[in-house]
């Protein structure tokens, strides 16, 4: 359920009158997503997705998030792309809400991953961290590493009940990786996507070839390491249902993103390391939503013990090469 706030006929009408993209044909909501209300939206220029940001996102840093999306796009990312009004704003007010107008992508998230979609996943990774290169607005990663201790005890009280000895492991997980964790300087920093899940890459077959046209949702984008977006990569495609690590699809992931953007031998060295800190900052949050949402909300919680178990392989797996490198 992604649709948290209705927008009425008269109120949509006024809010396109402010748009150079001609009349309304279809309007509806988007069902998938968690974070903000998406309708689809289809007028005689073309068509296009109408976000309203909903409360997870803080509405100050909306413009550093549609500029690095007009950035990525006018340097050949496929990427949805903020619409200005007439008055040249991307980024105006529906229904209270702070709201946007961007174009819309073709093409379906991969519902069942295979080796085939992750050599393109690779190659798109690439793409936007060399696309993002000349966007020099920083924004700090707000579910860095700093970020991890203070949620971990904001858990502290409830997550026991979720698995019996689990805050004692995720303590001790913890302070192993911010010990290991790459100095600032030792890694290339630029412009990160940070949740590159499978339903935020879209693909087109062609000739059951799957092809990425586009990638979406840059609301956790941020400034950060970017070896650290493939290991995000590589805990959100590589684990099959039986919970085991395919190495061939990190290994088609990793040489992919090289043929674009070859990594630094002390990236590569860091990978495991990054690995571990993407898998307990999703087991983090999926974990703190887990315990903050009210039974019975219309919104899907998200398993954090997926991750405890992706966060037990990254530890055993201490060499690049175990993970594809
Ligand atoms: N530009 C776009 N083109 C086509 N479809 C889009 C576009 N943007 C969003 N969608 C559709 O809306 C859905 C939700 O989008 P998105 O993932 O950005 O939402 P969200 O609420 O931020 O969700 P979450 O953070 O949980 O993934 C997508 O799965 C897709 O179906
Ligand atoms: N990709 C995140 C959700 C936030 O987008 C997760 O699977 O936990």
């Amino acid at each position: 359920m992604a649709v948290y706030t209705e927008v009425s006929d008269e109120a949509l009408r006024a809010f396109l009158a402010e748009y150079d993209i001609g009349a309304l044909l279809a309007f509806r909501g988007i069902a998938e997503g968690v974070e903000n209300s998406n309708y689809a939206l289809k007028t005689s220029a073309g068509d296009y997705v109408l976000t309203l940001y909903e409360k997870r996102v803080n509405p100050r840093e909306l413009p550093w998030f549609l500029g690095l999306m007009r950035h990525l796009v006018a340097h050949g990312l496929s990427a949805p792309e903020p619409v200005a009004g007439r008055d040249g704003q991307a980024l105006r007010e529906l229904a209270g809400r702070p709201a946007a107008i961007c174009t819309f992508l073709p093409g379906v998230w991969p519902r069942r991953i295979r080796p085939e979609h992750c050599g393109p996943l690779g190659a798109a990774l690439a793409g936007l961290h060399r696309a993002g290169q000349g966007f020099a607005e920083v924004r700090p990663n707000g579910l860095g590493p700093a970020a991890w201790a203070p949620l971990l005890d904001r858990c502290r009280a409830d997550g026991e009940a979720v698995q019996a000895g689990l805050i004692a492991e995720l303590d001790a997980a913890l302070a192993g990786i911010l010990a290991a964790w790459p100095v600032a300087g030792a890694l290339p920093v630029g412009q990160i996507h940070a949740d590159l899940f499978p339903d935020n890459v879209f693909f087109l077959e062609e000739g059951g070839t799957p092809r990425v046209s586009g990638l979406i949702d840059f609301y956790f984008a941020c400034t950060d390491l970017l070896a650290y977006d493939v290991a995000v990569c590589l805990n959100a495609w590589c684990f099959e249902a039986d919970r085991s690590f395919n190495v061939t699809k990190a290994r088609a992931i990793l040489r992919a993103y090289a043929a674009v953007r070859p990594l630094s031998e002390a990236e590569l060295a860091a990978l495991p390391v990054l690995c571990r800190g993407a898998a307990i900052r999703f087991l983090l949050t999926r974990l703190y939503d887990w315990v903050n949402t009210p039974p019975g909300a219309m919104v899907t919680r998200k398993d954090p013990l997926e991750y405890l178990h992706k966060l037990r392989f990254f530890g055993h797996a201490q060499s690049p090469e175990a993970l594809g490198a």
